[in-house]
């Protein structure tokens, strides 16, 4: 069994898309990133990588490479999960949470774990994800960015 936490920050901005696990979802504002800034894959995917000792995704899709301009965070999340079935290993569960204090994401939240869920060829049943809002606090509580958090544990296929 292995356990892996990720942790990421991105700026929210005008004239960028808001993208969400894999989800589009309508704001005034995005993230702002060298990829799509999908805050929430990239720390499920520094916890896929934490949870099999690869580093991070700064290690493996470098912010200074031209190839990681404007990424599909999905096409990312595809290569660390291929990283991740190579060494024998399934999901059991994922957890996450959104931090942001607007929009309201609940509504978008199971297509989320749908997403999320058939990247990771797990049951819905193993994807939870969460959002919270930081009650005004902080720079996710004055809009100025949306943070993520992700805990997997991993097992050995049987
Ligand atoms: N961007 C957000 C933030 C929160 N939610 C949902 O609202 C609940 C209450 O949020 P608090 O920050 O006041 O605890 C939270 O549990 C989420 O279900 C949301 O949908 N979108
Ligand atoms: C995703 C990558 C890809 O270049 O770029 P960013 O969108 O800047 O995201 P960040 O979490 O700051 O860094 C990780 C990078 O690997």
């Amino acid at each position: 069994m292995r356990v892996g936490m990720g942790y990421d920050v991105h700026q929210l901005v005008e004239g960028r898309d808001l993208i969400l696990g894999g989800v589009l979802i309508p704001h005034e504002k995005g993230l702002l990133g060298h990829s799509d800034a999908d805050v929430l894959l990239h720390a499920i995917k520094d916890a896929l990588l934490g949870a099999i000792a690869e580093g991070d995704i700064g290690k493996h899709f470098p912010d200074t490479d031209e190839r990681f301009k404007g990424a599909d965070s999905l096409k990312l999340l595809t290569h660390v999960w291929s990283m991740v079935k190579e060494r024998g290993y399934v999901l059991a569960n994922l957890d996450c949470v959104i931090m942001a204090e607007r929009p309201k994401l609940r509504p978008y939240i199971d297509e989320m774990r749908g997403v999320i869920a058939r990247e990771l060829e797990a049951e819905l049943g193993q994807v939870n994800v969460k959002a919270t809002t930081t009650e005004k606090l902080g720079f996710v509580g004055r809009e100025e960015g949306m943070a993520a958090q992700a805990v997997v544990l991993l097992v050995k296929q049987s």
